[in-house]
């Protein structure tokens, strides 16, 4: 992506109800990577990642401020890997610190090693329903920082000392936070109820990688030993699991024949579990998928009831992807979002392609299937509700555009270049 362009609103134009055909590669996982780039900033010396979604409109954005703030990367698109060079973290002085990305809190604990200053932009992300930040604070102050919430910006004074860390609540950004903030000082933190997930885990093996010493009891207690001298590392990202997933239910769904390639099976399991309770039988190697109109017992989707909640259960991020595919289930489905009940806002907009199948509330989807897909035109809310919209256009018969497309593309690495790989008719504009 050219640099100048990754602030544009953009359009998805889309001529739907053509049937896929080629192969697509999952890229490395945005709620990894992203994690990733901020925890090399510990080291002065080199990191380098490998399988890195260098296109993600968020990696861009967090590059941005990193490059503000003296860190140097350097992004190679082609062989998707990024180079980190963080021996000159300088304190930010920013004419504007919109940022429209959730994890700016992971971009303290460097700052303030260096400097004993640390500022961020407040963070943002999806609009998904309630999302606080309140965590963050307890971590910093309990390691011994003053936190101050300014007009445009977080301000955290100090030297983080090591601590307890007891969170009231799964939090995956607070798990990870923590774990940087432990990573990077000279002493033993405690993390209780800690959040392990696929990408939390990743960024542990990170950290690990760079000299911390830090060793997991089950899912939820963490204990971390850390070093202000880390060293460098080369390593590679994880493959996104939600892509993963929005790419085979796409192809069994566009009845076309798609090789979804780099699928993280071990930690889709409960995921694709509910693909096969819904008589969808994959075809599948140790690392692709091949989905093609065999895939359907029967020829028919079966309607389903889902729970999205904390893995290694479906996740809140994958509920989208669920909803369409009830649209194509023969009867009424229901799902369940416990981790952002409010995760509803773009229905309103999916609703356009298939009038009258969807009822919600909040924590519920009620889909009454199955519906014929029309055209239409729709606006994104969040980035995998975006991407759902995107779904929905290539799979009705018609011309479509899903404006404000960029939100999908925070966490669709390459999108365009994916879509027409597999013969599909699209193309981006600006808004
Ligand atoms: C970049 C990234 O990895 N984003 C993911 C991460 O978001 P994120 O890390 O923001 O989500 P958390 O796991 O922290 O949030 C879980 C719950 O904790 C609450 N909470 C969180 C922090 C806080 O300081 N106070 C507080 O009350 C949130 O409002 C939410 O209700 O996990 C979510 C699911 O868990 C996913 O949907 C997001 O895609
Ligand atoms: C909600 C998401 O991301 P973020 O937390 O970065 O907004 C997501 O990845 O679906």
């Amino acid at each position: 992506m050219n640099e100048a362009n990754f602030k544009k609103k953009l359009m998805l134009k889309i001529q739907g109800g053509q049937a896929p055909n080629g192969t697509v590669k999952v890229s490395g996982a945005k709620n990894a990577a992203t994690k990733l780039m901020a925890a090399a900033m510990l080291t002065s010396d080199i990191v380098t990642l490998y399988n890195f979604p260098t296109e993600l409109i968020d990696v861009r954005y967090k590059a941005d401020f990193m490059s503000k703030i003296g860190v140097n990367l350097s992004f190679d698109d082609i062989s998707s890997v990024v180079t980190i060079n963080s021996n000159n973290i300088c304190i930010p002085n920013l004419d504007n610190y919109e940022y429209p990305i959730r994890t700016t809190y992971l971009l303290v604990a460097a700052q303030l090693n260096k400097n004993g200053l640390a500022r961020i932009p407040y963070p943002g992300g999806c609009r998904i329903g309630d999302r606080k930040y309140d965590l963050h604070v307890m971590i910093w102050e309990k390691m011994g920082c003053k936190v101050s919430e300014k007009n445009d910006y977080i301000e955290i004074n100090g030297q983080l000392k090591p601590a307890e860390i007891c969170f009231p609540m799964a939090t995956i950004g607070g798990t990870e936070n923590a774990l940087i903030c432990a990573a990077g000082i000279d002493g033993t933190t405690f993390i209780r109820n800690a959040y392990v997930s696929p990408e939390v885990y990743c960024l542990i093996e990170f950290l690990r990688s760079i000299g911390a010493d830090i060793s997991t009891a089950g899912n939820s207690f963490i204990s971390v030993t850390g070093c202000k001298k880390l060293r460098g590392s080369s390593f590679k990202i994880i493959p996104d699991r939600i892509e993963a997933l929005t790419w085979i239910i796409f192809g069994v769904l566009s009845q076309g024949k798609i090789i979804v390639e780099n699928v993280p099976f071990d930690i889709m399991e409960a995921p694709l579990l509910h693909l096969k309770e819904a008589g969808i039988d994959i075809f599948q190697n140790s690392t692709d998928v091949y989905v093609n109109n065999n895939c359907l017992k029967n020829k028919k989707i079966q309607p389903f009831e889902i729970a999205c909640g904390t893995y290694p259960g479906v996740i809140s991020d994958m509920q989208p992807f669920y909803t369409i595919l009830g649209l194509k289930a023969h009867g009424i489905s229901r799902i369940y979002d416990y981790r952002y009940p409010d995760r509803t806002s773009y229905l309103s907009e999916l609703e356009k392609f298939c009038p009258d199948a969807l009822k919600w509330e909040s924590g519920k989807i009620t889909i009454n299937g199955p519906s014929k897909f029309i055209p239409a035109n729709a606006v994104s809310t969040d980035l995998r509700g975006s991407m759902s919209l995107v779904m929905a256009a290539l799979l009705a018969d018609g011309n479509s555009t899903i404006i404000d497309v960029e939100l999908a593309l925070r966490g669709y690495n390459r999108l365009l270049e994916k879509l027409q790989g597999l013969e599909l008719r699209c193309k981006i504009d600006y808004c």
